[in-house]
């Protein structure tokens, strides 16, 4: 072990087995974060430093440079995460999220290129997204009294963003009728969210199943209630498909699961293309799209409250490039919206959604940062801590999005999505909903707290971050 140290990137000293497990618990307690507790290792040991987690070297990166020399530039060798045991318990090796090699790569290029073909990032996605806005705020409008309609950030959120990304698998919004069932399934998903930690992550299967056994039991529950009712349609399509009272119009492909479907009436169903992988990859893509684009648009709309100011600004660049908002704004006005872009990459660094970004494995020893690291180390880029790390974000407590203004170069060095080849699969569909949500969101209304607002984090040693409970009034203009 001391020679291996000695060849990693430096760290606190290591104790055979239990690794830096003592120090690590130290720093938990002591600075009452993850992300402070990462944040004062990389002031220790520098931009890349290694913890030992028992046995295990993990190798933690929280810059932008080395990021990119570890992951882009050796991308290949960078392709394979770790998965918790629990995650391959319940997804049985299938799916996008925990899956490595030819299954996880044709189940990710499928994915891309449906969303390509679908206009995910392009016109029809952004019609597909501003109809959703529309009907979501005449839901408020209707509600309002005096022009004020005062309601839970969460609940509107999570039904925009929650129908989008379901309007995109299944080809169905959450209107009236689904819309209580979706929010109950919402609601125990959060629970479970607030009940899983990075102890859940870790430990083998037999201990969660012998020593936790009901804390296992309601997270298979929940995960098969869950899977239930997002893939019942795909379900029930594909009974139809093989029956021949479903066919799929090759020239017309509307949702996920219709491309998915016609590629197993083409091809025939294999090891990759099956019912079961899609139903997995429809849970696998509407849990990742839901709750971490929800999450930031809620930290934002706090951080707004917080600033009006900033909220002020955006509105004025907006309403100058939309004619007094006479139009809504598009995803063409991108160029234009100087202040509004920089405003969401500070929304995004400053709630980097992620405490503890995943963990990937090396398949070939690696030189990063001038230090060797060996095959079989886990490594990943903090994205928390890189996004705080004051020798690139002066002041990175502050909510300043002025600060892209002073220095563009800083934009790039906000990577909320990762970097690399299991970066973000839906970057593009999140950037297009951040920007039109924000943008027209701004436009139509202004915001208003209603009761006192949150500053503290929520659930600091969680893996992720969750959403402040936030009640807001929408105020028409
Ligand atoms: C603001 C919104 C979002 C943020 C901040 C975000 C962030 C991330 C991050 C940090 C990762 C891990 C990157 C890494 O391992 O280095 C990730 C992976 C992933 N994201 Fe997102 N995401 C967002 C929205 C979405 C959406 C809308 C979808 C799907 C429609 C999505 C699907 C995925 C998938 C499937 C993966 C795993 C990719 C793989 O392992 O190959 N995400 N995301």
């Amino acid at each position: 072990q001391y020679q291996k140290v000695s060849r990693l990137p430096p760290g606190p000293i290591s104790l055979p087995l239990i690794g830096n497990l003592p120090q690590i618990l130290y720093y938990l307690w002591s600075t009452g974060s993850v992300v402070s507790t990462l944040d004062l290792f990389r002031k220790r040991y520098g931009n890349i430093f290694t913890l030992w987690v028992g046995p295990l070297p993990h190798v933690s990166i929280a810059d932008y440079e080395t990021a990119h020399e570890v992951f882009v530039k050796n991308a290949n060798k960078y392709a394979d995460k770790f998965h918790a045991p629990l995650f391959q318990e319940i997804k049985k090796d299938r799916g996008v999220l925990s899956t490595n090699g030819d299954h996880w790569q044709e189940m990710r290029r499928f994915a891309l290129q449906t969303f390509r073909n679908m206009g995910v990032g392009k016109d029809v996605m952004e019609l597909k997204i501003i109809k959703e806005l529309n009907a979501r705020c005449a839901d408020i409008d209707n509600a309002a009294v005096n022009g004020v309609t005062t309601t839970q950030a969460s609940e509107f959120f999570d039904l925009t963003v929650g129908s989008i990304i379901n309007n995109i698998l299944v080809g169905k919004r959450f209107d009236k009728d689904t819309k209580r069932e979706f929010l109950k399934i919402k609601n125990a998903l959060d629970s479970a969210f607030e009940l899983f930690t990075p102890f859940d992550m870790t430990v083998p299967m037999w201990v969660l199943k012998t020593f936790f056994n009901k804390r296992y039991s309601n997270l298979m529950t929940l995960n098969d209630e869950t899977t239930g009712f997002v893939a019942k349609e795909a379900d029930s399509r594909y009974t139809q498909m093989k029956s021949g009272q479903y066919s799929i119009d090759e020239n017309n492909i509307q949702d996920y699961t219709d491309a998915f479907l016609l590629k197993i009436q083409k091809d025939g169903e294999n090891k990759d293309f099956n019912i079961e992988s899609l139903k997995t990859m429809i849970i696998d893509l509407w849990i990742t799209g839901q709750e971490t684009t929800t999450t930031t648009l809620i930290s934002g709309f706090n951080q707004l409250l917080l600033h009006p100011d900033v909220m002020e600004k955006a509105r004025a660049e907006l309403m100058k490039i939309t004619g007094n908002g006479s139009r809504p704004l598009s995803l063409s006005d991108r160029p234009k919206t100087t202040y509004l872009n920089a405003m969401i990459a500070e929304v995004q660094r400053h709630a980097s959604i992620l405490n503890i970004n995943f963990w990937r494995i090396n398949h070939e020893p690696t030189y990063m940062g001038g230090h060797m690291v060996d095959s079989g180390t886990f490594v990943t880029a903090q994205l928390s801590a890189l996004h705080i790390n004051e020798t690139v974000f002066e002041n990175p407590e502050k909510f300043d999005p002025e600060r892209y203004i002073r220095d563009e170069s800083l934009l790039q060095k906000v990577i909320p999505f990762g970097v690399g080849k299991r970066a973000c699969l839906g970057e593009s569909l999140a950037r297009s909903e951040l920007y039109l949500i924000f943008g027209n969101l701004l436009l139509r209304y202004n915001f208003k707290p209603h009761g006192k607002l949150s500053t503290e984090e929520v659930m600091p040693y969680s893996f992720a971050k969750r959403p402040c409970k936030l009640e807001m009034q929408f105020v028409k203009i």
